[in-house]
Order: C-alpha cells, then sequence, then structure tokens
C-alpha cells in the first residue's frame, strides 16, 4: 500500500511530480492569526511550553495553506532553556541566555531534560492527532554547532565569532560540549519520534560560518553522532539534516551524517543540487525574500526550483525561514503555483 504522507515518501527516495511542499518557519509572525495566538500566551518561550497553544499555531499554516507537513511549533533553544541557562526571547533582541564558560560546561547536567521538555512531547501527540493523516509531522532539533553558538556568545551574533574563538582557544572542553548536545539532542529526537513525528530535521543555521577542518569536527561529527544514535534505538526514523551556507561543503554531507534528506539554502547553484540528489532526496531552496517581493521574482525563483529538480526526489521549501515582512498572499501564490506545476509542460 502507498503512504500516502508524500513527505514520507520522498523521504522514502521516491520522486513525487508536483513535488510536496512545506515551509521552513511556517508558523509565524507573517500570519496575523499567530501573532493574535502569540499575543494571548504570554512570553514565547510560555508558547512553546503550551500544548494547546503551540498545537494552535503548528495548524495554522496548515488550515490556510494545506501544507504537506506540519513542523511542530518549537525553538531550537529549549535545549539550553532546559539546561538552565536561562533563555530568554524579548521583543526586537532576538534570543538571549547567559553565556556559558568553561566552568559552566563542565557543570552540565542532562537528567532534567527531558522532563522539563515533556509539555513539547504533549504537543507532538496532539498534533498526531489532530492532523489530517496525509499531513507529515516534523519534529526537531538544533544542530549541536548551533545551539552551542548561542550558548557561548549568549545571543546570536553576525558570524558567531565567540564560538569560533572558544573552540580554537578550547578545543577538548568545546568538543565535549558538542558531544553533550549531540547525546540530548538524540535524545530528544527519539522522544518526539515516539510521541508521534513522522520525521525529524536537524538545523545547523551558523554551519556557513566554519572553515573546512571545524566544519568536519563541528558541523559533521556531531550530525552524524545524532543519527547514529537515533537510527539505532528506531531504525525507521527519517532525518533531514539541514546545513545553511555550507555550500561545497555538501558534497559528501549526506554519506558523512547518514541523513536521508539534505536541506539546501538558497546560494546553492541548482546544478550542484541536482548532482547532491543523485544520492538521495532534496529540500529547498527558494530565497525567503522572493516570497517578500512577490510577482516575476517569485514565480521566477519558483519555475527554475521546479525545472532543475523536480524530476528526481524534491520537497519544495525556502533556503532558510519565511520572514514577518511575507505577504500570506505570497504564499498562496507560492502553493498555487508548485502544486499546478506539470512537467511534461
Ligand atoms: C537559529 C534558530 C532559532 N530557532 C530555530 C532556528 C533554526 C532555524 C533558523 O535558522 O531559522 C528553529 C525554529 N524556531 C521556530 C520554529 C518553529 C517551527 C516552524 O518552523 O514553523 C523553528 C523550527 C519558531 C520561532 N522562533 C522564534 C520565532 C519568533 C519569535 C516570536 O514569535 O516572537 C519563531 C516563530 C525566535 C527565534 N529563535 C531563534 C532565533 C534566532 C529567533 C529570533 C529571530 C526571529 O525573531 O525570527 C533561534
Amino acid at each position: 500500500m502507498t503512504d500516502d504522507r508524500k513527505i514520507m515518501r520522498v523521504l522514502n527516495g521516491e520522486t513525487i511530480c508536483p513535488p510536496p511542499i512545506w515551509l521552513m518557519r511556517q508558523a509565524g509572525r507573517y500570519l496575523p492569526e499567530y501573532r493574535e495566538t502569540r499575543a494571548k500566551a504570554g512570553s514565547f518561550l510560555d508558547l512553546c511550553y503550551s500544548p494547546e497553544f503551540a498545537t494552535e499555531v503548528t495548524l495554522q499554516p496548515i488550515r490556510r495553506y494545506g501544507f504537506d507537513a506540519a513542523i511542530l511549533f518549537s525553538d531550537i533553544l529549549v535545549i539550553p532553556d532546559a539546561l538552565k541557562r536561562n533563555v530568554r526571547f524579548t521583543e526586537g533582541h532576538g534570543p538571549e541566555m547567559d553565556p556559558i564558560d568553561v566552568s559552566g560546561i563542565e557543570a552540565l547536567k542532562p537528567d532534567a531534560v527531558l522532563g522539563h521538555l515533556k509539555p513539547v512531547f504533549e504537543t507532538v501527540s496532539r498534533l498526531r492527532r489532530e492532523l489530517p493523516q496525509e499531513t507529515t509531522l516534523l519534529g526537531f532539533c538544533g544542530a549541536p554547532w548551533t545551539v552551542a553558538t548561542y550558548m557561548i556568545a549568549g545571543k546570536g551574533t553576525p558570524d558567531q565569532a565567540p564560538a569560533r574563538l572558544f573552540a580554537y582557544r578550547e578545543p577538548k572542553i568545546f568538543a565535549e560540549l558538542l558531544a553533550f548536545l549531540a547525546d540530548i539532542s538524540a535524545d530528544y529526537l527519539v522522544a518526539q519520534i515516539d510521541a508521534g513525528a513522522d520525521a525529524v530535521q536537524i538545523f545547523d543555521s551558523w554551519a556557513g560560518v566554519l572553515g573546512e577542518t571545524e566544519f568536519a569536527a563541528y558541523a559533521v561529527e556531531p550530525v552524524r553522532r545524532i543519527i547514529a544514535s537515533v537510527k539505532s534505538r528506531r531504525p525507521k526514523a527519517r532525518i533531514i539534516a539541514f546545513a545553511k551556507g555550507a555550500g561545497y561543503m555538501l558534497r559528501d554531507y549526506r554519506q558523512k551524517t547518514g541523513a536521508d534528506a539534505i536541506g539546501l539554502d538558497w546560494s546553492v547553484p541548482l546544478a550542484f543540487a541536482r548532482e547532491l540528489q543523485k544520492d538521495g532526496p532534496v529540500q529547498g531552496n527558494l530565497d525567503p525574500m522572493r516570497v517578500v517581493a512577490g510577482g516575476k521574482a517569485l514565480t521566477d525563483g519558483i519555475d527554475h526550483i521546479l525545472q532543475e529538480l523536480g524530476q528526481g526526489p524534491l520537497i519544495f521549501n525556502l533556503g532558510h525561514g519565511i520572514t514577518p515582512q511575507a505577504d500570506p498572499a505570497h504564499v498562496t501564490t507560492l502553493v498555487d503555483r508548485v502544486r499546478g506545476w506539470d512537467r511534461t509542460r
């Protein structure tokens, strides 16, 4: 019997025409209904830890656009929050937390993490009950490198220099931090899968600031460790790995990490993406600014991706998260255009 979840079929290597679609950050501030629920929920973390509100905002983009996947509403920084790093999201500042040092890393304990994240698993279970059967439910976590960059700087910085510097000065303790984060992230993903997630995505949003040697040690190795751990326990788990900005270093990223599909940002040339697609499914890679611009910038960008990648296993997505300025009507145009694509035309 064929699986009616199209995204799961693509993750298993099938080519589907037109390709299934979801958007990174599809639940978010560009939607008026999100802003309304967000205002009711209290702080951003309150929203993440409220199964009722988190379920509601996850479902909002599914109701509006009928995307082929719903992504659990949460944040990659719930892991440092569960590690008691005093994470806060203040209006206009982006995420902040207490910066960690060597002694702070040595004192980290995994024990209370999964207990703290119980409301997230409750959200996943509710979602699986409420979603249409054909909608793939995606769980996620941040890649250890990306999570560590925020933990060390205590915030996002333009090129995450504090974490790069820390890694050069303290390579041993830094590697220990990444291995620690990899192990709790693997447990976290397994718990999401057990609660009802069909597949999971690992977000390495800051992979692109790493040099070659560091990419191997800090981006590839910890993600490989997570995937090996998850797959040893849940062999049917399907995993998408998204290393933003990694460029040519993606050439053997799938093989080296064991990911089923790889996410591509918009800077990846489509000819190179086609090479990567010979080894398995790819996901991406429309520039989110094309969705803000609309018009010909939007439709040309969509058509180019469909022409170049539509003959192989593709999950249509953006190359990074949709931004608050995007017009919800442009998203309708995007979804209609992808769904209306006919490769024989
Ligand atoms: C680096 C990163 C973070 N969080 C995430 C990443 C990796 C992906 C990426 O690179 O975008 C992942 C994330 N964050 C959020 C989701 C929800 C699911 C979805 O994709 O719809 C997911 C998958 C909600 C969110 N996470 C955040 C918001 C906006 C906060 C709000 O609503 O007030 C949302 C909807 C806050 C957040 N969280 C983070 C930042 C840097 C910010 C501030 C930037 C911003 O405001 O857009 C950390």
